[in-house]
């Protein structure tokens, strides 16, 4: 049974639930403890508790802390990758990539402790002198999904431990192995008990607890929309500061003069790996007339190339899908599309086994033209490997479709008009803008967020990340 961590001791919990690998059903992977209300309030009183102290230790704690956190995740890459693999069924390179991103952000973090920001100026007054500085919010409830098991984790708590704030992280109950790998590392990394808590539950309990505790000060949120709204609401009732990353229905432009391969690459790669379940996937293809029926025989080739398989078997392209429940919403959006008038070309198979006779929750990544923008599937969120065609007149009707969505995280465009690129980097309606590059997988060191309905507060990752992760104190002083 793996445990929770609570004031820096190992607690059992009030319930246990079952890690299974995606890629074979048959395969437990452990038994994870499940925290109760009262368990997750011990936490928030242990984290309180620390944090006088945690937040005005020295910036070389910090970073010797964080530092070795990031030096022993890059070095247990290929143990770490595996377990994420096999629990969230992205394949074992994009799993290893992922683990070393994770190991990256704490190493980025720690350096970001030795840089405190901070201003000293004269006032308007004779004689008196200002301090701008930047505080710890105090303790942060950090509330994961289960699509990057290692990396938004990682994303939340590197900023929040650099800035001395203490933690209570909720990881999604799919995916705890990675989360509690990561809390063992810590575990050990010499933080002060009770600075950071792992606390798994359910999203209903644990997860309301922290948004509902008058001393959790910031809650800080990826997943979907409709608990996203939750969040929002609970923490602006109490006037908690928060930050949401929730869903996308990311466009990806192709035009007329493109390089089909280029164009082909970026679509692939953002719709189908990590089997689509990225927020960051491009789920609507926005293709110009010309270049229209090229582009879709080409994804169609390369697609049929793709090998869906076990997760952590060499070759594999396309892992599993997360689970049961995820799969069926994926099966019912190809279906609802079709019923729409979408024509299915490729793909949208449900296979029960892998190549091995394993059974899991495997789809082949499914591709629907003929759509139009006010069809289901090119207004909501499938989060699978199902992506929509929509033809479009020229750049300016493309332009107009891509921004034409409640949300606004990602947006890409395959061209080779620098003109059209620049424009389109100055108008669309997102909060991050690829050219020529698949609009999922980002960099680790900038910032990370969308407009609209994707995101909400200040952006994650990167120096950005301060925004939320501490507050401005403005000081003055008379000589
Ligand atoms: N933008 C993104 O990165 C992601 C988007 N999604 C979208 O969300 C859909 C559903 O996925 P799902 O995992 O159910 O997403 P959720 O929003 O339910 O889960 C995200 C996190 O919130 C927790 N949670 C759930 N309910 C509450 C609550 N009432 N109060 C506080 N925390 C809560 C979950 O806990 P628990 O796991 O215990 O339920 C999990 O840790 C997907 O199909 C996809 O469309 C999903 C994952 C990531
Ligand atoms: O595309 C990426 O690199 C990050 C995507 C992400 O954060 C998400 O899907 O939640």
């Amino acid at each position: 049974m793996f445990k929770n961590l609570i004031n820096g001791e190992w607690l059992d919990g009030h319930g246990v639930a079952r890690n299974i690998n995606p890629s074979d059903t048959r395969d437990l992977i452990g038994e994870y403890a499940q925290a109760d209300a009262a368990q997750a309030e011990l936490a928030i009183t242990a984290a309180t508790a620390a944090f006088p102290a945690w937040s005005l230790s020295t910036p070389q704690q910090r970073f010797d802390i964080l530092d070795a956190v990031g030096t022993e995740i890059l070095a247990r890459r290929a143990e770490l990758g595996d377990l994420l693999a096999r629990e969230e069924g992205k394949t074992l390179p994009e799993a290893i990539g992922e683990v070393v991103r994770a190991g990256n952000i704490f190493k980025f973090f720690a350096g970001e402790a030795l840089r405190p920001g901070g201003e000293s100026l004269p006032s308007v007054r004779p004689g008196v002198g200002v301090e701008v500085t930047r505080e710890a919010v105090g303790v942060v409830g950090l509330i994961t999904p289960w699509n990057f098991p290692i990396a938004i984790p990682a994303w939340k708590i590197a900023p929040a431990l650099a800035w001395g704030n203490c933690v209570v992280f909720k990881p999604a109950e799919l995916v705890p192995g990675s989360a509690w790998a990561l809390a063992e590392i810590l575990s050990r990394s010499g933080l002060p008990a009770g600075v950071f808590n792992l606390v798994m539950g359910r999203g209903s309990v644990v997860g309301e607890k922290l948004l509902n505790d008058p001393r959790i000060a910031a809650v800080s949120f990826t997943g979907s929309v409709a608990t996203g709204q939750k969040v929002a609401a609970a923490c602006t009732a109490r006037m908690a500061k928060f930050q949401l990353e929730m869903g996308g229905k990311n466009p990806m432009v192709v035009l007329d003069d493109a390089d089909l391969g280029v164009a082909v690459n970026a679509a692939v790669n953002s719709g189908f790996f990590s089997t689509g379940q990225r927020c960051t996937a491009s789920s609507r293809l926005i293709v110009t007339e010309g270049i229209h029926d090229r582009f879709v025989a080409a994804m169609v080739e390369k697609m049929q190339a793709l090998k869906v398989d076990d997760a952590r078997k060499a070759g594999t392209d396309i892992g599993p899908v997360v689970d049961a429940n995820q799969l069926g919403q994926d099966l019912d959006y190809i279906g609802i599309a079709q019923a729409d008038g979408g024509r299915l070309v490729q793909g949208g198979q449900r296979l029960e086994h892998n190549a091995d006779g394993a059974p899991g929750f495997y789809l082949t990544p499914a591709l629907i033209t003929d759509t139009t923008p006010d069809m289901r599937i090119n207004r909501e969120e499938v989060f699978g490997p199902v992506v929509s065609v929509l033809r479009a007149r020229d750049f300016e009707h493309a332009l107009a479709l891509a921004n034409d969505t409640p949300f606004g995280l990602a947006a890409g465009i395959a061209t080779t008009s620098l003109k059209h690129a620049t424009h389109f980097k100055r108008h669309s309606q997102a909060g991050m803008v690829m050219v020529n590059l698949p609009t999922a997988g980002v960099d680790y060191h900038v910032p990370f967020g969308g407009r609209k309905g994707s995101s909400y507060g200040p952006r994650e990752q990167g120096r950005h990340a301060a925004e939320f992760y501490t507050t401005v104190k403005t000081a003055y002083t008379q000589a």
